[in-house]
């Protein structure tokens, strides 16, 4: 991957590539390429046919001919003159067109793909992100590139063969020798190219370091820490090395360019003026016309720009298609989960979901996370989930949502496994509230809504879900009630003006927003709660497990809190240690029992009893320890 050489694709899949972007291009804006390349055609064949008017013109008035007879060249000149002036700005036109319908389809044929991807997998993956923030520059422009670079090769060919041709009637050894003097400016191009395609690879890194930086000294998140620590400096002067890095290699690039034009540009100058010399010496012998020295003075640097126009274009259409294989490469993606060809429907729950000695690891270079995790949490119950920082909690949590497979082992719902199921028909049985739920810059409403879009506007539905995490009286405190907008960033120009508009919630309100969320699918077979109240008071804390307990009696959940006084009335708890299952009962079983949970809870209640800091009396590690190894779970 460090150089474009070494990443370059062949020959063959670069005509696949070119093939997807002309298709995304002829399906996007049809008559808008037609147009275009009627356009191009025209403005290829104007110049000639100006050139050669301009002899007859020329020729007439050496001759001496009647002014009636010059009127008809003439006004054919002023014809070409005026469609001259035209065809270019409408090409441009219509060109902004295609690219604007080109880009939409690319942005919307991209974005399915990744929506497709059911796991989490490729989003963890450096080289699948980096491959989707090139795939996003390049699908909108670049299907229009691709077929400009080609409208532009046939542009080159028509305006080369054209002159080319006029110069061979007046002087085949001319037309040769400006032809040969067009092949090393060809090689020329094509070296530069190669280079500049291998210097925008190489810099992608540094690139997406100043990205990174800049993103981060302009982002409200980071803003806080940022002056606090004093570090926008710091952030700074390397957002501005990543950046002098990358342009270091532009200029490199650049001035081998010069070099090379500069070089060509003599060359042809040198060839141009041989042609010119010579002309002139012909028309004093008599051997060509007046108008001849006239077409020879348009044809001989119209063939050297044609030639140098046409080595630019293949060499810009080469470059757009390196860019565009990361596009074509991130819609050919294979999903990291497989989906079954024949998805079985995914049935009520009626007995629970099981986990049969699953082991999981986030890659083969990762440390185990679950080691041999045997569970059932039978339908209709509640389960709590107790375990320090870093036992596996949440990563159980995104085996049951099939957001990854099992290494070893196999989860199964009602006694089948999660892989029979598609996954998108799964999940629509599961609510779940993350430990690092979303805060989506919308409205109240639509923030709660989100949860099942089909009650999107089912305004009584999302009050009764509010309700039940507590925001309900907030949220309809707020200046547009449920409609006001929880974000200061995208107001509408006549919002901004308005004190009562874009609301910054706290971070407890969020959480509760959260929790309404996935409260809104009380259809759902099994909620999963992680960490939900980890930012709400003890009281609110407290009304909420109450709340939620009526509420979803006789289904199933599946919480999980280090507040062991939140999970005491739970039906099952388990105590997950390092990715083992070390506990298993009722609160009073484990208390009974003396193990990891009884002193944990003891641990809380002392505290609470006696206001000493939990952490002070610890003496337990309280994150669990990331194991180096990796044993062979056979
Ligand atoms: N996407 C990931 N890629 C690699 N490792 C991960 C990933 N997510 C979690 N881990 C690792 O897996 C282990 C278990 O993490 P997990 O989030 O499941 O713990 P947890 O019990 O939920 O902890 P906490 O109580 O802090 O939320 C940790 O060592 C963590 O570093």
């Amino acid at each position: 991957m460090s150089t474009a050489v070494a990443s370059s694709p062949g020959l063959r899949r670069l005509a696949v590539v070119f093939r997807a972007a002309t298709g995304l291009a002829l399906r996007a804006a049809p008559r808008q390429l037609a147009a275009l390349t009627l356009l191009t055609v025209l403005g290829a064949l104007l110049p000639i046919a100006s050139a050669w008017t301009v002899r007859a013109l020329l020729d007439g008035l050496a001759a001496g001919g009647r002014l009636g007879a010059l009127l008809e060249p003439a006004g054919l000149l002023a014809t070409v003159g005026v469609a001259a002036a035209t065809v270019p700005h409408l090409a441009q036109y219509v060109q902004a067109q295609t690219q604007r319908a080109a880009g939409l389809c690319a942005q919307e044929s991209l974005h399915r793909a990744v929506d497709a991807l059911t796991g989490l997998g490729k989003f963890e993956d450096p080289r699948f992100l980096d491959r989707l923030r090139l795939a996003q520059q390049a699908g909108g422009m670049t299907p229009t590139r691709a077929v400009n670079s080609a409208l532009g090769v046939l542009h080159g060919t028509l305006t080369l063969g054209g002159f080319l041709g006029s110069l061979i009637v007046l002087n085949p050894l001319l037309a040769a020798a400006v032809l040969l003097s067009g092949v090393p400016v060809l090689l020329g191009e094509l070296a530069v190219s190669r280079r500049r395609a291998a210097m925008l690879w190489n810099i992608g890194p540094a690139e997406r370091r100043e990205l990174f930086y800049f993103q981060l000294l302009t982002s409200t998140q980071a803003a806080k820490e940022i002056r606090l620590f004093g570090i926008g400096g710091f952030l700074r002067g390397r957002m501005l090395a990543a950046r002098r890095k990358a342009d270091a290699a532009r200029q490199a690039v650049d001035r081998q360019e010069l070099a090379v034009q500069l070089g060509l540009g003599v060359l042809s100058a040198v060839v141009a003026g041989l042609g010119v010399l010579w002309a002139v010496r012909a028309a004093g012998q008599g051997r060509i016309s007046i108008g001849g020295v006239s077409l020879l003075a348009a044809a001989v640097p119209a063939v050297q720009t044609a030639l140098a126009g046409l080595a630019n274009e293949i060499a810009n259409g080469h470059q757009s298609l390196l860019l565009f294989d990361h596009y074509v490469a991130v819609r050919e993606i294979k999903d990291d989960l497989p989906v079954s060809a024949r998805p079985r429907p995914v049935p009520r729950l009626r007995k629970g979901v099981e986990l049969r000695d699953v082991w999981f690891r986030y890659g083969p270079e990762h440390p185990w996370v679950l080691r041999g995790v045997t569970l059932t949490i039978p339908a209709g119950s509640c389960v709590g989930l107790v375990g320090l920082n870093g036992a596996g909690k949440s990563t159980l949590i995104k085996l049951l949502c099939r957001l990854y497979d099992p290494e070893r082992g196999r989860v199964l719902w009602d006694g089948t496994d999660l892989r029979a199921f598609h996954p998108a028909e799964l999940r629509r049985r599961i609510g779940a509230t993350f430990q690092d739920y979303m805060e989506y810059d919308l409205t109240a409403g639509e923030n709660i809504g989100l949860g099942d879009l089909e009650r999107l506007t089912e305004q009584d539905r999302i009050e009764r879900a509010a309700r039940l995490s507590g925001m309900h009286d907030s949220l309809a405190h707020l200046p547009d009630g449920y409609r006001t907008m929880l974000s200061r960033t995208f107001l509408s120009e006549e919002e901004r003006d308005d004190p009562g508009t874009g609301v910054v919630l706290s971070g407890g309100q969020w959480q509760r927003l959260a929790l309404a969320r996935s409260f809104l699918r009380d259809h759902a077979d099994l909620l999963i709660l992680d960490e939900p109240s980890s930012g709400l008071d003890a009281e609110a804390e407290h009304e909420i497990h109450l709340r939620l307990r009526d509420h979803r009696a006789g289904h199933t959940s599946l919480l999980i809190s280090h507040r062991l006084g939140a999970l005491r009335g739970a039906d099952l708890l388990v105590v997950l240690e390092n990715g083992r299952i070390t506990e298993q009962g009722t609160h009073e079983q484990l208390i009974r029992a003396g193990g990891s949970y009884a002193r944990l809870f003891a641990l809380q209640a002392g505290g609470y009893r006696r206001g000493t800091p939990v952490t002070s009396a610890v003496t337990e590690p309280v994150t669990a320890p990331v194991a180096s190894d990796s044993p062979d779970p056979r």
